[in-house]
């Protein structure tokens, strides 16, 4: 079929299965009117609600892509599952075991599939497709290994400010660790961009439908480094249907308290310190009991005096001690003790022992608040020494000690206070909120007490944790992942993978990065690239007054484009970017204030990681690589945040003496406005020979960031500084493609694509007419706690007119069987019974059966 005919025939079912959908929103949203009692229709309301929200709007695509196996048989893969009035799928639920091929089809194991198509939509309207066509990818492996249209027509998308879901594109690789067991500790690491955050939400998507006996949105916990990457992030989950999943940053686990204390960075690294945990543990158990220079204590029951000896009552305290529970349970245990000793020494005096021993139980063994408590422990030297011990010296005692704020509410906390806090509350009450299973993003930066925080948590040690260790910055900066995995849940397995394919980063850009690994992260091997991206990196040089205008300039004109551009800018030079930004009256957007979008960002290298954007300007690397102990490592995030266009602005040398940044030449053609005048150098920059910068970037090898002495030739004698090459070239053309580059063992040739190209007269039209009496999942089932059954009814599809017609008459949806074993029945079961009985009852409207009805015709599909 040539290429426009196989689109119109997909469209004409794209909107078959679109019109069945809309009669499935109706139904859901009738449905709950519908239910037999209030229970019910609470019960209905809530899952109609998660159902309509992976739905997704009228509009969005029906489908992502679509598989026919090598018997014909055909199955279109979307967000959602859709039947039609047969309960007959027309589009199987991404996350189903019936779609697992979809994702792990190979050229080495096609699974038995034949073609994978792709769609790309605007809408609901398919605007092309490409194809796999695995029958000719073992041919042409040899020859033909890049990325498939799909995947690079969805990282060339422009950046919004908002993650989003790859359900689309997701690689075989990454599809592997999606659905990898839950009852494990999984680390993802990975190089930036590799899709580690992509893959730690859509595990969490896949893990909530595959077990959804075990795991509800409310056990599960994503912890990210921040409010802006939560912020970034938080749409991906509702997009794949799952609404209230619990999303923070790690900032948030602690009461309310003011934060907005500065510290210095040798306090900090002390309070993220894991033997705090143990210091603070003494400090809190210190104040329990009598104190050593009294022998007794004395407490007045009804006005006359009854006295402990100190030894009675130490003992009670040493018994409560060891019942497991907090300390505010082992204090109960240790009140009741003594109430009941106080009413044995009053025994003929019964009544008002409870008030005046209360105040004797409250000096005994008082009660805090956690926030209270720190302050003072803080406040005392003497109680600093003493929860210390041998574990600590004198001067960590001392950068600890501070002078508290008058009142409680005048404290003001760190944030390396906030797992502190966090930490005391745990000990006082214990944990109320744990979560079966948590996923941790950039954890590669965590101090042991954020990671204790996150740990005390998990009720089951399932987690995903995903970070870089060549990403790995700040006070807390690993080298290796035992490091971090010490401080987390150890009771289930702990198996690490690695994703190996940058999709984010084009190659001009990432080759320039990758230079900074050996310096930066030894031994970590750097992640191999799937694309070019359109430009080569620009690097202009500025002076001390230029810089901001430059930088600004640069944004700008990305911007003017659409682009999403962001500054990424030391702090030494944010006010004057800020001001420049005031001068020309841009309107810009703040990472610290967690807003991220088109147009202008202003970001941190801090801030930067995990965040990503149509562009970026890297400003002064030199004095990026000086704020961070790891300062390569944060230059290394800097400059791998950009989807495609690259310029670094900063004097000579770029990132000091000893580790130059190549200055390359002209850039390739844009359609952009000319940039700035680079700036005049009155006399050559720190160099005694300044670099050449008249040929074509591509042309001149970066040297490496750990040499001292490889800076490009010097120009020849009298040849002009042209600083950022031809001017009228700064950027490259809008709407370049860029070129897909050839990538030997990529992952996504695994299934790769021949011929990848949309609609090409080559690939043979696969065969959609012929409509199975089932479709039956591959018998390399993917790896679920159990093995997948044979769907039932069949998810045959229709096909749409412009195929041939339909040869076999759908099955009717049969009545629900009696409870079978495995969950899914069971909902059936329970749907049947518990709805629709009382819906038969209370006369209800055929719409709202059929809701009922669609719903079995999923859950079958599903499973
Ligand atoms: N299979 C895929 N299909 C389409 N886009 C993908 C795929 N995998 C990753 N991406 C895209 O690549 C970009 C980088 O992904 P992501 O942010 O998850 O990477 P990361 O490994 O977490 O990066 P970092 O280390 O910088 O935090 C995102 O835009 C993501 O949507």
């Amino acid at each position: 079929m040539e290429t426009a005919e196989v689109l119109a025939a997909e469209q004409k079912y794209f909107d078959h299965v679109s019109d069945h959908r809309e009669r499935m929103r109706r139904g859901l949203l009738e449905a709950p009117g519908a239910a037999a009692n209030a229970g019910a229709a609470m019960r209905l309301r809530k899952d109609a609600e998660a159902r309509l929200e992976r739905m997704g709007q009228p509009d969005d695509a029906v489908a992502v892509g679509r598989m026919d196996d090598e018997d014909g048989y055909v199955l279109y893969v979307g967000h959602s599952t859709i039947t039609d009035d047969n309960s007959e799928v027309l589009v199987v639920n991404w996350q189903a075991p019936a779609a697992a091929r979809y994702y792990t089809a190979t050229h080495a194991d096609t699974g038995g599939l034949a073609l994978k198509r792709t769609f790309e939509c605007s809408g609901n309207t398919i605007e092309s497709y490409s194809d796999v066509v695995f029958q000719q990818l073992a041919a042409a492996v040899a020859e033909l290994e890049a990325p498939g249209d799909a995947l690079l027509d969805d990282l060339n998308r422009d950046r919004t400010g908002q993650m989003q879901d790859i359900v689309r594109t997701i690689q075989a690789a990454q599809y592997d660790l999606i659905r990898a067991p839950l009852d494990q500790l999984l680390v993802i690491q990975g190089g930036p961009g590799t899709g580690k955050t992509a893959v730690a939400l859509h595990r969490v998507s896949w893990l909530l439908f595959n077990h959804r006996d075990a795991l509800s949105a409310a056990d599960v916990l994503i912890v990210g480094p921040s409010p802006t990457f939560t912020r970034y992030t938080r749409t991906v989950l509702p997009s794949l249907g799952d609404i209230s999943v619990v999303q923070r940053d790690i900032g948030q686990f602690h009461p309310p308290v003011r934060r907005g204390r500065t510290e210095g960075a040798g306090v900090v690294r002390l309070k993220g310190d894991g033997r705090l945990a143990g210091l603070l543990r003494r400090a809190l158990y210190d104040r329990v009991g009598v104190p050593a220079d009294q022998a007794a204590v004395e407490a007045h029951v009804d006005g006359r005096p009854v006295v402990f000896t100190a030894d009675e009552i130490n003992q009670i305290v040493a018994r409560s001690r060891q019942t497991p529970g907090s300390f505010t349970q082992q204090r109960q245990i240790f009140r009741s003790l003594m109430v009941n000793l106080g009413l044995d020494r009053a025994r003929e005096r019964r009544l008002g022992v409870r008030t005046p021993l209360d105040q004797l139980i409250e000096r005994i063994w008082p009660t805090f608040t956690a926030p209270a408590f720190l302050r003072e422990l803080y406040g005392s030297r003497d109680r600093l020494i003493a929860a210390a011990g041998e574990e600590f010296t004198a001067r960590e005692v001392a950068l600890l000690h501070r002078r508290p704020g008058e009142r409680i509410t005048e404290e003001i906390w760190s944030e390396a206070d906030l797992p502190l806090i966090d930490y005391l509350e745990s000990l006082l009450h214990g944990v109320e909120e744990r979560f079966a299973h948590i996923v941790v993003d950039e954890a590669q930066d965590l101090s042991p007490m954020q990671l204790r925080s996150i740990a005390a948590r998990s009720s089951t040690g399932s987690m995903t944790v995903v970070g870089d260790i060549a990403q790995s910055t700040g006070l807390w900066a690993r080298d290796d992942w035992d490091d971090i995995l010490e401080h987390l849940p150890a009771q289930l397995p702990q198996v690490t993978a690695e994703l190996r394919y940058g999709y984010r980063v084009p190659r001009q850009v990432f080759e320039l990065a990758e230079r900074l690994l050996p310096i930066a992260a030894p031994g970590i091997t750097a992640p191999q690239v799937v694309r070019d991206g359109p430009a080569d990196p620009v690097f202009r040089l500025v002076d001390d007054d230029s810089r901001a205008t430059v930088a600004v300039e640069a944004a700008m004109a990305h911007a003017s484009h659409g682009r999403s551009v962001a500054i990424i800018c030391p702090a030494v030079h944010r006010p004057a970017i800020e001001s420049e930004l005031a001068v020309r009256d841009v309107a810009w957007r703040a990472a610290s204030r967690s807003e991220l979008g088109q147009g202008v960002n202003l970001v941190s290298p801090h801030e930067a990681k995990g965040l990503e954007f149509d562009a970026t300007v890297v400003v002064e690397p030199k004095d990026i690589v000086a704020e961070d102990e790891r300062g390569h490592r944060l230059l290394y995030v800097a400059l791998t945040r950009t989807t495609r266009y690259l310029h670094v602005v900063g004097v000579l040398p770029m990132i000091g003496a000893a580790q130059p940044l190549s200055l390359s030449g002209p850039e390739q053609d844009d359609d952009l406005p000319p940039p700035v005048e680079p700036p005049a150098f009155s006399e050559p920059p720190v160099f005694s020979e300044p670099p050449v910068f008249s040929e074509p970037a591509s042309l001149v090898e970066p040297p490496s960031f750990g040499e001292v002495s490889s800076f490009v030739e010097p120009p020849s004698a009298g040849q002009p500084l042209s600083f950022g090459g031809d001017e009228d070239s700064d950027f490259p053309a809008a709407d370049h493609r860029e070129r897909e580059r050839p990538v030997s063992d990529f992952e996504a040739t695994r299934a790769i694509i021949v011929p990848s190209v949309v609609g090409t007269a080559s690939v043979p039209s696969p065969r959609v007419e012929v409509v199975p009496p089932e479709f039956r999942p591959p018998s390399a089932a993917p790896a679920v706690s159990t093995p997948p059954a044979p769907v039932s009814p069949a998810p045959t599809m229709p096909a749409p007119a412009a195929h041939t017609p339909v040869t076999s008459a759908p099955a009717a949806v049969a009545p629900p069987a009696p409870a079978r074993t495995g969950s899914l029945s069971a909902q059936i079961v329970e749907l049947v019974a518990a709805e629709l009985a009382g819906q038969v009852r209370e006369n209800v409207q055929p719409a709202q059966w059929r809701a009922v009805l669609d719903r079995v015709g999923e859950l079958l599909a599903d499973e």
